[in-house]
């Protein structure tokens, strides 16, 4: 089912609240936060995206999904550059988010006790399977978590793992399908012995 933003108040009223948007690579994690902060657009609410300056894969600056939707952002260095946002801000998306510092936590919830709709959109799990960055925090501290699925490119079952496909043991290696497949628990764990 997909998120529904019905139970929020209406402008004028306290509404500061955080999001998350997990799960695997190709899960359409992005997607999601592109669709969510399409309607708060849409509502004429002002809005602000971020992004981490480093994920250059698509776009410089615009958060763009692997169908490519895309939307503006401002890619940012740290997680408390996205505290120098304007006065009027009402919702904040941030795409990439297992990417940033241990700050975003704390960041995402001075936004929420300011009043501002918060959605973050990360991968939960690095290619070994580890909770990924600040994730687990954001998840913890969050009113709402949404965890989406992609298919898993071996048997079709709901993915939640990205498996890494090429031989490299950094955490952190930006990619697409050339070096990364969303598996499901039992074909994520074949290779594993
Ligand atoms: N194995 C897959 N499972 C699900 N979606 C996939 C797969 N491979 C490609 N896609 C495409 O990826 C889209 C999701 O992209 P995106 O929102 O950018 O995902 P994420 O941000 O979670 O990586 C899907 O709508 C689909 O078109
Ligand atoms: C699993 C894993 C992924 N990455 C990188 C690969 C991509 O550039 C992004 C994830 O993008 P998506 O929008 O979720 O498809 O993260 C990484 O650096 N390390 C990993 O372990
Ligand atoms: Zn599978």
């Amino acid at each position: 089912m997909l998120f529904s933003e019905q139970n929020f108040r209406r402008r004028g009223e306290f509404s500061g609240s955080i999001e998350v948007v997990c799960g695997s690579m190709f899960s359409g994690k992005t997607e999601e936060l592109i669709r969510r902060l399409k309607r708060a657009q849409i509502a004429k609410l002002n809005v602000e995206i971020f992004k981490p300056r480093t994920d250059t894969r698509y776009h410089e600056t615009a958060v763009v999904s692997h169908d490519l939707n895309s939307i503006n952002s401002t890619p940012v260095d740290s997680a408390s550059a996205i505290l120098l946002l304007g006065t009027n801000t009402q919702v904040v998306g941030i795409d990439e988010a297992q990417f940033f510092d241990d700050e975003l936590p704390d960041v995402c919830n001075k936004l929420a006790l300011k009043g501002i709709r918060v959605i973050v959109a990360g991968l939960d799990m690095d290619f070994t399977g580890k909770p990924f960055g600040p994730m687990p925090a954001l998840m913890a501290i969050a009113e709402h978590v949404t965890k989406v699925n992609a298919v898993c490119v071996c048997c079709g079952n709901p993915a939640l793992y990205s498996y890494r496909t090429v031989a490299d043991e950094a955490t952190v290696l930006l990619g697409e399908k050339e070096s990364y497949e969303p598996r499901c628990r039992a074909c994520y764990n074949l290779d594993k012995g």
